[in-house]
């Protein structure tokens, strides 16, 4: 293993308008399989030099026992590492995971609030807001997973996450322009077919307005749920998406990134 990559997280280094494209593997991949499917998304990576210039951020988050193998493999390519969850203290906590032990594996972003850990494993925003505040003090960048439960009125969504990222960071706004947020609808997460483009667009809209008022209108929120090659260039107002499923073939991943690299700028 390249000990290099082991140093240091690789941080998030993004521009005002940067674009993140990124992929979980939840508990889809065996550990061979994994990093099989790995090394197929780095070639996507480097078969597009332009990535480097960073306007468009790449990221994978794989399982956790993948990670140090995962660090050699993205060592030198501008693809960022991300862990799917992560405690919230070094210390007598059996089982899990410490943002410090992720950061000395190189990792830069930690998922937090996913709607599977919220709804399989009971986290709350009480929970939620100690792990954004451990990511945050560890130099891990917290992808904040939020989403209605069931399809409503745009408005009445945005208002719905709005307070789960205020929740997410105990009201402490200077915490918030940390995060990047993952805009993910429940009820789209695992379905045929992504929200709508134009119910998505609605949302981050008015999600961008609320805020706006607390001065992070230029806030990262990316799109998940179903998400797949096509849907990018429908959205507006959107900063990436968060694939599952469709990234498992790691050409359609590939395709999303041609997608975001011909957006145009401030979109
Ligand atoms: O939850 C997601 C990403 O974290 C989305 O997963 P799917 O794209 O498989 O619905």
């Amino acid at each position: 293993m390249d000990a290099t990559a082991l140093t240091s997280p690789a941080s998030l280094c993004t521009f005002p308008d940067s674009l993140y494209v990124g992929v979980s593997t939840k508990m889809y991949m065996g550990y061979a399989r994994s990093l099989e499917w790995l090394e197929q998304l780095v070639a996507e990576v480097d078969a597009r030099p332009a990535l480097a210039a960073g306007r468009v951020v790449p990221f994978v988050i794989p399982s956790f026992p993948v990670l140090p193998a995962a660090a050699a493999l993205v060592a030198g390519s501008p693809l960022v590492l991300g862990a799917q969850n992560c405690g919230w203290a070094d210390g007598p906590w059996t089982g899990e995971v410490a943002p410090s032990m992720l950061a000395e594996l190189g990792v830069g972003l930690v998922e937090i609030g996913h709607a599977e850990r919220r709804r399989h494993f009971a986290e709350d925003d009480a929970v939620v807001a100690l792990k954004v505040g451990a990511a945050v003090g560890s130099g891990i960048t917290p992808l904040l997973c939020v989403g209605e439960a069931e399809a409503c009125a745009p408005e009445a969504a945005a208002e719905f996450v709005f307070h789960q990222i205020k929740a997410a960071v105990s009201g402490d706004w200077a915490m918030a322009a940390r995060l990047v947020i993952a805009y993910e609808p429940v009820w789209a997460i695992g379905a045929p077919e992504p929200a709508s483009a134009q119910y998505v667009s609605m949302v981050v809209g008015a999600l961008r307005d609320a805020l706006a008022q607390h001065g992070l209108s230029g806030l990262p929120v990316i799109y998940g749920g179903s998400a797949k090659p096509g849907l990018l260039p429908q959205l507006s107002g959107v900063s990436g998406l968060f694939l599952g499923r469709f990234a498992h073939d790691a050409a359609n991943f590939g395709r999303v990134l041609d997608e975001a690299m011909a957006q145009p700028t401030g979109c």
